[in-house]
């Protein structure tokens, strides 16, 4: 098997610590450079709680792209600092793996037009946990059948962005397989602005952000007499790792950027 060199931006972070640990376990993945906004100058071995690479880490992301040979940039920061990496990344000829969420539409349009001037491929996935994926692709589904719906995401409270990226993709991927409808009653106001969450194209997304949640989401489909509720949950962040790895095989072979693991299985 031949051996991929990869460089993690935000090692310190939930996902970052937990991709390096993924990173040791799998003898086909180099760790080249953490990219990092604190320690520039030291090994990653250097930095407690840390596994034990020698890999440098940069607090420069066009410093660390001319020093180190990387086929891979796997980006685990947050949304503003995520888009300029993975810009960058394919300016050096790295093809980015992006976990990170909260993305615009138009920064995901001009990522797919760069990576096509390029021919570099990138992966952008809102969730990389398969149980997720299955229950995006579910939802698709049930939405051909149950027009009507709407979306609890649940997540730690520490999380940036909402709705997550999740929620986001499950309502563009059923979006897909419905026709455009307004939910609920027409002349519904809200007396608490707020009270029936973000809207996407008629449908409502409801995101809880608390301690003792890591990520969750349940898509409940409702028709006369009966709902159906899709529901998945990571109770662990080794739970996306599987989707990483993945992404990381299968972008070396890609010379488009994919948004959506399900783009990648069987
Ligand atoms: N696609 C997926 O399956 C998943 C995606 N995520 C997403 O991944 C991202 C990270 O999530 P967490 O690890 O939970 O967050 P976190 O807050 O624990 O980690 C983010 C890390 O990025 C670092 N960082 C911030 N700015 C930076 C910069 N300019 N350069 C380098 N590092 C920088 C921070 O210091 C921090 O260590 C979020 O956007 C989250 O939504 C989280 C879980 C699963
Ligand atoms: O921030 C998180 O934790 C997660 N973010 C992703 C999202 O926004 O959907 C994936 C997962 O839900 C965990």
């Amino acid at each position: 098997m031949s051996n991929t060199n990869v460089i993690v931006a935000g090692p310190r972070g939930k996902m970052g610590s937990e991709a390096l640990r993924m990173i040791e376990k799998e003898e086909q993945f180099s760790l080249v450079a953490c990219i990092d906004r604190k320690n520039a100058g030291l090994k990653v071995q250097d930095v407690e709680g840390l596994p034990a690479f020698d890999a440098p880490i940069y607090d420069d992301v066009e410093q660390c792209f001319q020093d180190v040979q990387a086929d891979v940039l796997i980006d685990l920061t947050t949304p503003e600092f995520g888009y300029k990496h993975t810009r960058l990344a394919l300016e050096y000829g790295i093809r980015p793996v992006v976990g990170t969420t909260g993305f615009t539409k138009d920064q995901l349009a001009e990522l797919e037009d760069l990576a096509e001037k390029k021919e570099l491929g990138v992966v952008i996935a809102p969730n990389f946990a398969l149980g997720a994926v299955l229950m995006m692709q579910f939802s698709k589904w049930a939405a051909k059948y149950f027009p009507d719906v709407e979306i609890i995401e649940r997540h730690h409270d520490q999380k940036l962005d909402a709705p997550s990226g999740t929620a986001v993709k499950t309502a563009e991927l059923i979006q897909e397989a419905r026709e455009s409808k307004q939910q609920g009653h027409p002349d519904e106001k809200e007396t608490l602005e707020g009270a029936r969450g973000a809207d996407l194209d008629g449908m409502k997304i409801h995101s809880v952000r608390l301690p003792g949640l890591i990520a969750h989401q349940e898509v409940v489909f409702g028709s006369n007499g009966q709902t159906l509720t899709l529901k998945h949950d990571s109770y662990h962040r080794e739970s996306f790792m599987s989707g990483v790895k993945l992404a990381v095989e299968h972008v070396l072979k890609l010379d488009v950027l994919v948004y959506g693991l399900e783009n990648l299985l069987e």
